[in-house]
């Protein structure tokens, strides 16, 4: 989902994370001292590092960067020959990059070198990444660069990494996805519709059957513009179709009309979850931890009936868990879910928001499920600070900072059990094979915690102003 992306690309919510009264504090709760506002990461915080010069000092630090790229992005070439050969692009994939790009210094230049990709340059620079950066971290520049300017998801890991789930895994063939969309007008079966939501492909309606009033869906509307957007969504409706599992938004039917798609799913009324964090941020407060736990139980039971199917969902974010007012939390959003089966991906869509990603996908390294176990991660810290760390630094840096930085962590340890902060950093391992497994992570003694579903429906109805006698319709 991309609303978000786009509020805080425009700074909309810029605010520092505060120290803020918990849930059961929220009425009467008294201001507390800000947090000082350090990065979520090591002692250097991305403050003390970004190059701070203004305009005057822009062509100096240029080709101050340019020469670091030159010497460490771009390995020396052996054969002198061709070191001199300027500009040969296209890109490559990282790995390649010194085979693709030559760059050699010309003092004659205006800009002091040639042969590097000018979008490279300014991204590095508009990016507030600095020569020191990438002096020291010159494979992760040019792995988040590459990732950023060509954003083709990379390869799934292959089969003999994804022992976790192979025993219970049911991969049944689906039949084509084709023979289950409707060449139907949804109006002759649904009425009253009203916008409830915006994304990037559409709209999404809530609306009412017109045999059975009682059966109230969401309808999500895509103008189908080209193919590429109609195999994006068949995409998704073969997932949605697929997955069985209480914790995942589930998918009822699909039309093609009118040079639109309409995929009708079970509607979740309360909205997102990334809506109820806001409404605590508003009022200075955030999720209990026994809130956050039972968040996480919910996300990591869906995530175990995604991955049974061998499946990733690679967009975990509060965004994309949705609400009843009943307290249930529901995984959607399977644009980019992935099916682990298909030896290469061929998503050639742009990636989302990076502040959830993990780094070995940043870092065009063979993935698995564990991507959605470090997605998790953030979403936790996400429930407990209000946004995930490094929300207010530009996509590319964040990307640099999350491949180059050691994992993120709460701003505030010590106001946290030792339970969640362990949970967290089993979540958080840069090491894919050090992170736990969703398995491990539902037996985590931090998910007894976990308040009740209805504990869950109170703070849902709270936040979304319903009162709690009355059964919504
Ligand atoms: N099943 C649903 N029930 C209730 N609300 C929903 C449902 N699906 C989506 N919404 C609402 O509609 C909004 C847009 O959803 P959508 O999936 O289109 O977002 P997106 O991921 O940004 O778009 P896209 O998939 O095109 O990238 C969501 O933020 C959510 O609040």
């Amino acid at each position: 989902m991309f609303s978000r992306f786009l509020k805080d690309s425009n700074q909309e919510h810029k605010q520092a994370i505060v120290e803020k009264p918990t849930v059961g504090e929220l009425h009467g709760a008294t201001d507390k001292e800000n947090d000082s506002h350090t990065s979520p990461f090591s002692e250097s915080g991305s403050s003390k590092i970004s190059q701070g010069s203004g305009d005057e000092n822009l062509p100096k630090r240029k080709i101050d960067l340019y020469r670091a790229i030159v010497r460490k992005i771009f390995t020396p070439l052996e054969n002198q020959e061709e070191s001199r050969l300027a500009i040969s692009a296209p890109i490559s994939s990282p790995s390649q990059v010194s085979h693709k790009v030559h760059v050699e210094y010309d003092p004659n230049s205006s800009t002091g070198f040639v042969g590097l990709p000018p979008h490279w340059e300014q991204l590095l620079l508009n990016a507030g990444i600095g020569t020191q950066e990438v002096e020291q971290y010159p494979q992760e520049a040019a792995d988040v660069l590459r990732f950023h300017t060509k954003p083709n998801l990379p390869p799934i890991a292959t089969d003999d990494m994804l022992s976790a789930y192979d025993d219970d895994c049911t991969n049944e063939e689906l039949s084509p996805v084709c023979s289950i969309i409707l060449q139907q007008d949804p109006y002759t079966f649904y009425k009253d519709l009203k916008k409830i939501g915006e994304g990037a492909s559409g709209s999404v309606y809530k609306a009412t059957s017109i045999d059975c009033p009682q059966h109230r869906v969401a309808m999500k509307k895509v103008k189908l513009t080209s193919q590429t957007v109609h195999e994006a969504m068949e995409t998704e409706i073969n997932m949605m179709r697929s997955i069985q599992n209480d914790n995942v938004v589930r998918f009822y039917e699909a039309y093609e009309w009118d040079e639109h798609l309409w995929l009708v799913m079970e509607l979740l009324e309360a909205g997102s979850l990334t809506d109820i964090i806001y409404f605590l941020m508003e009022h200075k407060c955030y999720l209990d931890e026994k809130h956050i736990a039972f968040v996480c139980q919910e996300v990591l039971k869906g995530l175990e009936g995604i991955h049974a199917l061998r499946r990733i969902h690679r967009d975990v974010k509060s965004d994309n868990v949705l609400t009843d007012f009943d307290g249930h939390m529901k995984l959607a959003d399977f644009g980019y879910c992935a099916q682990i089966s298909n030896e290469k991906l061929k998503r050639t869509t742009v990636v989302g928001t990076p502040y959830w990603m993990a780094p070995e996908l940043i870092r065009g390294k063979p993935y698995d499920y564990k991507v959605d176990v470090w997605s998790l991660g953030i979403l936790a810290l996400e429930c407990a600070e209000g946004e995930p760390p490094l929300l207010h630094e530009t996509p590319l840096r964040a990307m640099f900072l999350i491949t180059t930085r050691g994992p993120p962590g709460l701003k505030s340890p010590d106001r946290w059990s030792a339970l969640f902060r362990d949970f967290l950093q089993k979540c958080l391992q840069i090491e894919p094979s050090k992170r736990a497994s969703i398995k491990e992570l539902l037996l985590h003694p931090f998910l007894k915690s976990a308040s009740s579903r209805k504990e869950m429906a109170k703070l849902i109805r709270l936040c979304r102003k319903v009162p709690e006698h009355v059964p919504f319709m």
